[in-house]
């Protein structure tokens, strides 16, 4: 039997052969040069199509290397020096050091490339939006040994915690609180009690969650508390034996989009790209073009963020999310926004739901699945026969997948738009619309 050597993962890894001298001909998604050197591929980390570098590979496989880049001997044109001082360790961002018009045409080529199979002739549209200061949340490592106290995000390529002075995509508000947090935490024993902490900005300011892992003194909180009273945050506290941390109705986050309020609790699904995404949910409803006749489900509908405002212009909505929870939460946004078109069910969507759709009436589909997509329920879906799909992805292969499916069984792409929700990342959220074949020819 052949058995498989498992890939060596340690960036620290050693060297495995001499410096050697690289011509870069393209880019991965995930921001590595490309080259090839006596016919063999190797991915370079750090290097840009055009260049010619230096590089040592670390790690050799059959089909490709890795190397590490030593030197640039001769840059593109189009590389820039990272506005993040942290970018060569860090491993949030992949892309600060190409420009940024030629980071959105890398995310067009590789996207372009996954859906050459179902909208080959189609011109990808573009939203986008500032490059920097656009996180609204952001998870924060904390780790502290022997009075040393590590806070920050986790390496490239490794599980280590890098410290972080600051962050130039978290939104300007939220990098002052980081600031603050990192100096009182260094000087506090609450830093070898936490294993994370988050970060987030909505309408209601700022606040912060502290995920415990063992239980603090009263004085201790107190004193925390004080600190967040002078700044203006609000905090929470998730203890290790529960699954979110204890929110009151009134301590709930709140954010505002297409003149709705949508309540949440602080652990919530929300879209981190606060601009972006105004313009997406816009944007969706632009190529939805909900009417007063449409009946719509908003399929992996978290909190409401789409089917909200589908409620204002459709006939019925049926939003289906898996977290009970959160169903909750889209029914009283519901409520507290006078919309009564809209009901919400809690239903696993791997799965076909108790609810008799084909009933329903549905005329058109809108569904924004986590990364793994939706292909388990792609059938339920046709069997209701909508005449539009609306599909929001953050996974391209997924989304090229499972539109592969749709596009067999009856579904056109009409178009395309890459939405840059995470500039300086390799992260590409898209949206396509599927209109069915029988609408376009007028049966
Ligand atoms: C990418 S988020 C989109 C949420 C929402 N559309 C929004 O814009 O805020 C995906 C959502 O799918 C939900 N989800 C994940 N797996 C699911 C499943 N198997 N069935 C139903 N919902 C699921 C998650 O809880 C999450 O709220
Ligand atoms: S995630 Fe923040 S700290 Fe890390 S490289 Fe990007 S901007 Fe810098």
């Amino acid at each position: 039997m052949r058995t498989r050597k498992a890939p060596r993962r340690s960036p620290k890894a050693q060297p495995l052969g001499p410096v050697q001298r690289y011509q870069i001909d393209g880019l991965t998604h995930e921001a590595k040069g490309v080259a090839r050197l006596s016919g063999k591929v190797t991915f370079i980390d750090g290097a840009l199509p055009g260049e010619v570098v230096e590089a040592q590979v670390f790690k050799t496989g059959r089909r490709f290397d890795e190397a590490r880049l030593i030197h640039v001997s001769e840059a593109s044109p189009h590389r820039v020096v990272p506005e993040c001082v942290h970018f060569a360790q860090c491993g949030g961002c992949s892309f600060q050091h190409l420009a940024a018009p030629q980071q959105l045409e890398a995310k067009q080529q590789w996207l372009q490339g996954q859906l050459r199979n179902v909208a080959a002739d189609l011109d990808l549209e573009m939203l986008t939006d500032q490059p920097l200061y656009y996180r609204r949340r952001a998870r924060i490592s904390v780790h502290s040994q022997k009075g040393k106290l590590l806070i920050g995000f986790r390496g490239k390529a490794s599980k280590d915690i890098i410290q972080i002075d600051q962050c130039l995509v978290l939104t300007k508000p939220l990098q002052a609180i980081y600031s603050a947090l990192s100096d009182k935490l260094a000087q506090s024993s609450l830093a070898s009690k936490i294993g994370h902490l988050e970060l987030l900005e909505d309408s209601q300011g700022c606040s912060v969650l502290f995920r415990l892992t063992a239980s603090i003194t009263d004085p201790l909180r107190n004193e925390w508390q004080s600190w967040a009273n002078d700044l203006g945050v609000m905090l929470y506290w998730q203890q290790s034996n529960e699954a979110k941390a204890p929110v009151a109705d009134e301590s709930l986050r709140r954010y505002e989009l297409d003149g709705l309020t949508f309540h949440y609790h602080p652990q919530d699904f929300i879209q981190v790209n606060e601009a972006l995404n105004r313009k997406m949910v816009s944007q969706a409803m632009e190529w939805l073009a909900p009417h007063e006749n449409d009946v719509v489900l908003d399929l992996f509908c978290g909190v409401g963020n789409f089917s909200l405002p589908l409620a204002k212009r459709a006939k019925q909505v049926l939003g289906i999310e898996v977290q009970e929870t959160m169903v909750e939460a889209g029914k009283k946004n519901a409520q507290r926004n006078q919309l009564d078109k809209v009901t919400f069910l809690a239903a696993d969507l791997t799965r076909p739901v108790s609810t008799d759709l084909v009933k329903m009436g549905v005329t058109k589909v809108l569904l924004d699945p986590p990364r793994a997509g939706a292909l388990e329920f792609l059938d339920s879906i046709i069997k209701i026969k909508p005449e539009q799909i609306l599909y929001v992805s953050c996974n391209a292969s997924t989304l090229a997948r499972d539109a592969e499916y749709l596009v067999a069984k009856g579904y056109q792409v009409l178009r395309v738009s890459l939405m840059d929700m995470f500039p300086q990342t390799s992260h590409v959220e898209t949206m396509m619309l599927l209109q069915k074949r029988s609408k376009l020819k007028g049966k």
